[in-house]
Order: structure tokens, then C-alpha cells, then sequence
């Protein structure tokens, strides 16, 4: 039975769109999101709407109905045409059909105000959308190390600790962690290369490649380059960052769109 819209409306949680990714699964496409990226969004103590892709014209009226967002890590790769590049490997993902929308959705969340978590593939989009752009192939450009997993490696390995950050000191990143310095894990082969306009750097891998990063907007808004969902109920950074970012939202929620006095 589907949520009728009034009962999405005036949930007791905050409500966190989490758009999701196509994939064709056997003979048929698919919209699909990561259960640990729900699950995070749980643990922020929100309600998780997984959406499709959405047309333009329906954008705003969707953004009506959210009091946050989430931007899932995913295989798939952003098209470089988004960044004036040619797809350097034609043999990596592409998901132009969620490219089509969440370039267009991020500029409108910020703008709202919206609280934005933005995670992966999520935190590549962001910047992207803001006019930066991405390495294609971040372990082919020296000094950068190989930021891939292995997929050889059963997957409790391939989302372990792989790295430490070097947190911005002052950053909203700090100020959430209260720390200087964290491991973490790291899955993908794209990275920030050019940051876009108003984008502040939170933290740096040892290689200096940009891991996580905010933008200058009314709202909280924090995009990291690593995967704080896997296992995100007992890490304690991870339990800090989905804190703060479901805070945001409620306090969203609670300035546009009141609890009913039930
Ligand atoms: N494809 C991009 C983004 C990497 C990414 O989001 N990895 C997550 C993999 C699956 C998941 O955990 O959701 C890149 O390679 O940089």
C-alpha cells in the first residue's frame, strides 16, 4: 500500500528524498537505492523517501514535500560530459538518467536551504552541478594514490579503514567530529579535481585529493568523498555526521513545515 501524499506530509520524522540510481536487473530497468544509505538516513532519525528520476518542471514540487536530502555513492560514474571531458574509460557505469536530474536538483536544495549529505558519487554530482569538476581516473594522476578498493577483497574489506583525513581546523567538519585527523574508508576511482565556485575544502587526504567539502548556502550542507553509511551505527564519526545532518533537517522541517498539534 503506498504512503498517501498527506501522510508523507505530516510524518512524525523528517522527510529525506534519497534519489535513486537505474540499473537494468535481468531484462528490466530498475530504480534502485543502497539499503545502507536508507539506513543512514534512519539512524538520523529521518524518514527515507527514495525517488525516481523526475522530470524539470516536477522538481520544485517534489523539493514542496523534503526536509533533506540524501546523495548516494554508487558504481556508476558522472558523465564527464558534465565537466567538458569525453569518457576517458568507456568500460566504467554511467547513469546519465541520474545526472539528467540531480545536476539540476542540487543547485535548487541549496538554494532552499535544504539540508544537503552528499556521499560518494553524491559529493562528485555536487560539485559538478556547482560548475567544478572531476578526475576521471584520480590514481592515474600522481600525487594521488589509488583511492579504489579492492573488489577481490571480501566487502568488510573493501569499506574498511583505508586512510586518514586531514580535517580543515575551523570547518564544519571539525566542529561536528572534534577532531583534526580520522580514518576512513574509500571505493571510488573519481575525485574532485577543480573545486566549483564557493566551495569550501573540509578535509584532505594525505595525497591532498579534496575528501570532503560544503558550500557557501542558507543551509547545512556537507558532501563527503567517503562511505560514513558502511556500518554507520557503530562508528562513532559516521554517528556524528548522520547527527547533525538529521538535526538540520528536523529544524528544517520544524521552521517550514510544523508537526500538527495532534
Ligand atoms: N563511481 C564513482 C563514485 C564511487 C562510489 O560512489 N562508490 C560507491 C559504490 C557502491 C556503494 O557503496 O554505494 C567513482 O568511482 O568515483
Amino acid at each position: 500500500m503506498s504512503l498517501p501524499l498527506t501522510a508523507v506530509k505530516t510524518s512524525a520524522k523528517p522527510v529525506v528524498l534519497v534519489p535513486a540510481c537505474n540499473r537494468v536487473l535481468g531484462n528490466h530497468p530498475f530504480h534502485i537505492a543502497g539499503k545502507k544509505y536508507v539506513d543512514g538516513v534512519r539512524l538520523a532519525q529521518c524518514q527515507p523517501l527514495i525517488v525516481p528520476s523526475v522530470e524539470p518542471e516536477d522538481i520544485d514540487a517534489l523539493l514542496d514535500l523534503a526536509d533533506g536530502v540524501l546523495l548516494t555513492g554508487s558504481p556508476s560514474n558522472v558523465h564527464p560530459s558534465h565537466f567538458g571531458e569525453e569518457v576517458l574509460d568507456p568500460s566504467l557505469p554511467l547513469d546519465t538518467d541520474r545526472d539528467a536530474w540531480t545536476l539540476r536538483l542540487i543547485p535548487r536544495v541549496l538554494a532552499r536551504g535544504i539540508p544537503l549529505l552528499a556521499i560518494c558519487r553524491g559529493a562528485q554530482e555536487t560539485n559538478v552541478a556547482l560548475g567544478g569538476t572531476l578526475h576521471q581516473a584520480v590514481h592515474d594522476v600522481p600525487p594521488h594514490h589509488d583511492h579504489r578498493a579492492d573488489y577481490s577483497q571480501p566487502v568488510e574489506v573493501q569499506y574498511g579503514p583505508s586512510h586518514d583525513v586531514l580535517v580543515e581546523p575551523g570547518s564544519l567538519l571539525a566542529r561536528i567530529t572534534g577532531e583534526q585527523r580520522f580514518r576512513v574508508n574509500s571505493v571510488h576511482g573519481q575525485a574532485v579535481n577543480r573545486l566549483a565556485p564557493g566551495v569550501q575544502v573540509q578535509a584532505r587526504a594525505p595525497d591532498g585529493l579534496v575528501e570532503a567539502f560544503s558550500v557557501e548556502a542558507p543551509g547545512f550542507n556537507l558532501c563527503v568523498q567517503w562511505h560514513p553509511e558502511w556500518l554507520a551505527a557503530s562508528n562513532p564519526i559516521s554517528r556524528q555526521l548522520f547527527g547533525a545532518f538529521g538535526e538540520a533537517c528536523t529544524a528544517y522541517r520544524d521552521r517550514h513545515r510544523p508537526p500538527p498539534n495532534v
